[in-house]
């Protein structure tokens, strides 16, 4: 990436736009959401109260003396931002900030009984335990004779589109889930993509995973199938060290899906066998990285990250907030270059995002064109489209 990165970084403070909207609308619908998933004592629902007043009408708060990742958040400009109004913020900052707040105000991080009680879980667990997920893993029965391409193909897609399934999402684009899928991508990069994973691959593939129930579950799926059909030697699969963005997958959610693989029968049995005893042997790991949950762009990662997406043949970033974050949160014009965005990054990587917020890069003068004359801007944060960018060159770019 450019050291002067000509793009504006997206704040939330202009009235109209969605980030916009989501501080002042989808967080205190948040909030409600999680007053009513379980039965909370006073404390917390003052603390929820709180809160709600501070991120709609107030300014960022420092976190209590005592926090445990209190050192971190101040590593990552807490200071700086604290006394500023939440839409005045770089959105991400804004946003990452406000889960975090509300994890305290329900008494995540203890001492006390409520410590480590995903206050999402029950939507979480809705949402894998519903019919329609049934019927996605009985479709898996379907592919299993198609050659082993397609069903490659297949899987990839069934990842791309899970991404669809966002329960922050659906709290202010209802109706979104409704409408028929848009199969159109706006970019496609799927053929350099399979090239990286070759079907006598020798290497280690990442998956930046994003939201649990009906996306981790298409993700586990396609990790599953790269194990067995041997396009990768071992998997690491990235997930978040705390509740976050309502749906995001933390270890718990990936032990959910993989159990709820395994009760399916079928070929979703076969894929969790695949998976368990890859786990078993190490050949598939799973990480919670605190930089996970951190309100900042990819481009500023630790060395420890950084050193393991370089060891990676392949890192696949999954979802819409993934995307803002390994871009960057900015306005950039649509046809910059993802290779441009993406240049700092220390290997190959791929992102498979349906479009959920306005940053986009990547796209071709044309297919801006035709998305504009369609649908005005709405087809940014619509998640009705969706793409497949990748950028092979990891370190041999010229920076
Ligand atoms: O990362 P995901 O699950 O695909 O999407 C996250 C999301 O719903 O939340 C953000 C707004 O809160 C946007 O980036 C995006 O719309």
């Amino acid at each position: 990436m450019p050291d002067t990165p000509f793009a504006p970084v997206i704040l939330g403070n202009e009235p109209g736009s969605f980030p916009h909207s989501v501080l002042a609308e989808r967080h205190p619908a948040i909030i409600r959401q999680v007053r009513d998933a379980f039965p909370y004592g006073p404390g917390q629902h003052r603390a929820l109260d709180e809160l709600l007043k501070s991120c709609t009408q107030g300014t960022i708060e420092p976190l209590p003396d005592g926090a445990p990742d209190r050192g971190r958040w101040l590593d990552w400009s807490l200071s700086d931002h604290t006394g500023r109004s939440w839409y005045d913020v770089p959105w991400l900052w804004s946003e990452s900030y406000f889960y975090r707040r509300l994890l305290d105000a329900v008494g995540f991080f203890g001492p006390g009984p409520w410590q480590g009680v995903d206050p999402f879980r029950p939507a979480k667990r809705a949402e894998l335990d519903a019919p329609e997920t049934d019927e996605e893993l009985a479709a898996l029965d379907g592919l299993r004779d198609l050659p082993e391409q397609e069903r490659a193909r297949a899987l990839l897609h069934g990842s791309l589109w899970g991404n669809r399934a966002d329960l922050g999402f659906r709290l202010s684009a209802a109706g979104a889930e409704a409408q028929e899928p848009a199969p159109a991508l706006v970019a496609d990069d799927s053929d350099t993509l399979w090239s990286l994973l070759p079907p006598d691959g020798a290497g280690t593939l990442v998956l930046v995973a994003d939201n649990a129930g009906r996306e981790l579950v298409p993700d586990l799926l396609l990790i599953a199938h790269l194990l067995a059909e041997g396009r990768t030697a071992r998997a690491v699969l990235h997930v978040k060290p705390h509740p976050y963005y309502v749906s995001d997958a933390t270890t718990a959610d990936m032990a959910d899906a993989l159990r709820r693989l395994r009760a399916a029968g079928g070929a979703a049995a076969d894929h969790a066998r695949v998976l368990w005893s890859a786990m078993t042997d190490g050949r598939l790991t799973v990480r919670a990285h605190p930089f996970s949950c951190a309100p900042l762009p990819y481009a500023g990662m630790p060395d420890d990250l950084r050193a393991e997406f370089a060891a990676a043949t392949l890192t696949i970033v999954k979802g819409d907030l993934n995307y803002r974050r390994l871009v960057g949160d900015r306005r950039w014009p649509p046809t910059t270059p993802f290779r441009e965005a993406t240049a700092y990054f220390p290997g190959p990587v791929a992102a498979l995002r349906t479009l959920k917020s306005d940053v986009i890069t990547g796209l071709s003068a044309a297919t801006e064109a035709a998305l504009v004359a369609a649908e005005g801007q709405r087809w940014r944060t619509s998640g009705t489209h969706a793409l497949i960018q990748t950028d092979p060159s990891g370190q041999t770019h010229p920076q």
